[in-house]
């Protein structure tokens, strides 16, 4: 039996991966504070709702997807009910297996993931680490789970919060690009609806190409860049900007908040 605790964006997009990829309703158990959220989860999914206490004694598998905030409270409430036979996965920022297994009952294994938002279209990027009493079935249960909702990839521990700041965030460095790009073109004149469509399509385009072609970006955007030409002059904006250096700071400020969560 799986629990999801905590069915925010994060969880109901797993939710709905694992339903979607042929785990029976049955199967999974739900946890959410809200009374009418839990409703509406229960009749959407057709999943059973229930007090976090409950998952923890009737689920094996215990997916954990609340705010960094909220999560040792939780942990603290559902450890008397848990034991080595359990998997711990938590999606939460920031929080160390370190942190998660100190809230623990000794030898529980605890599996720290890192999704995006994506996973709510099947097309996440989730990367996994394992803490101090996770073996490799335990990973490879994580992955299958997580496997759901997109791609998984195992990484040292060391690297979760540069993960965070790439892939976790990410999605919205490229919604903040988009914007931009929408906006300017509304600024030129043109249509919102119409700067809508040519800046999402050139997204997908670009990212298929970026996945598909093997390319090195560099590469890619040198093939758009003809000498003399659009690409050219703004591009030499971007840098003349620093927008270069503006993208390094914030992923390295995303990466120095995600590591400061597991000590506040
Ligand atoms: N959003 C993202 O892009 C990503 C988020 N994450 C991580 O996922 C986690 C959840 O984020 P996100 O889904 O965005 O946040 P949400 O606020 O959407 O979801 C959190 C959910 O947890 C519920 N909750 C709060 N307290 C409890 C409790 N005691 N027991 C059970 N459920 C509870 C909340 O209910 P209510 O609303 O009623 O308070 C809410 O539904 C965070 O730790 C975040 O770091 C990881 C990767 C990407
Ligand atoms: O902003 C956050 O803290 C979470 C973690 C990664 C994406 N959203």
């Amino acid at each position: 039996m799986i629990a999801i605790i905590g069915a925010g964006k994060m969880g109901e997009a797993l939710l709905a991966g694992l339903l979607a990829k042929g785990h029976a309703p049955e199967g999974v158990l739900v946890t959410e504070p809200r009374a009418e959220h839990a409703a509406e989860l229960r009749g959407r999914y057709g999943v059973e709702t229930v007090p976090a206490a409950d998952a923890a004694k009737r689920a094996d598998t215990l997916l954990l997807a609340l705010k960094p905030q909220d999560m040792l409270a939780l942990l603290d409430d559902i450890a008397p009910h848990l034991s080595r036979g359990h998997l711990v996965i938590s999606v939460a920022a920031g929080l160390t297996t370190v942190v998660l297994e100190s809230h623990l009952p000794s030898g529980v294994p605890v599996v720290r993931a890192m999704p995006n938002t994506p996973a709510l279209m099947g097309q996440g990027m989730t990367a996994v680490s394992g803490g101090a009493h996770t073996e490799a079935a335990h990973l490879d249960r994580a992955e299958e789970l997580l496997g759901t909702v997109g791609e998984v990839l195992r990484v040292g521990e060391q690297h979760m919060d540069t993960v965070t700041a790439i892939s976790g965030s990410g999605p919205a460095y490229f919604y903040f690009i988009a914007e931009t790009m929408i906006e300017a073109g509304v600024a030129m004149g043109m249509p919102r609806v119409t700067a809508q469509r040519l800046v999402g399509q050139t997204i997908t385009g670009a990212a298929a190409m970026l996945d598909g072609s093997g390319e090195h970006p560099v590469v890619l955007r040198e093939a758009v860049t003809s000498p003399g030409g659009t690409t050219a002059a703004a591009l030499r904006e971007l840098e003349r900007h620093g927008v270069r250096t503006a993208f390094t700071d914030a992923i390295e400020a995303a990466r120095d908040r995600s590591r400061a969560l597991s000590e506040s």
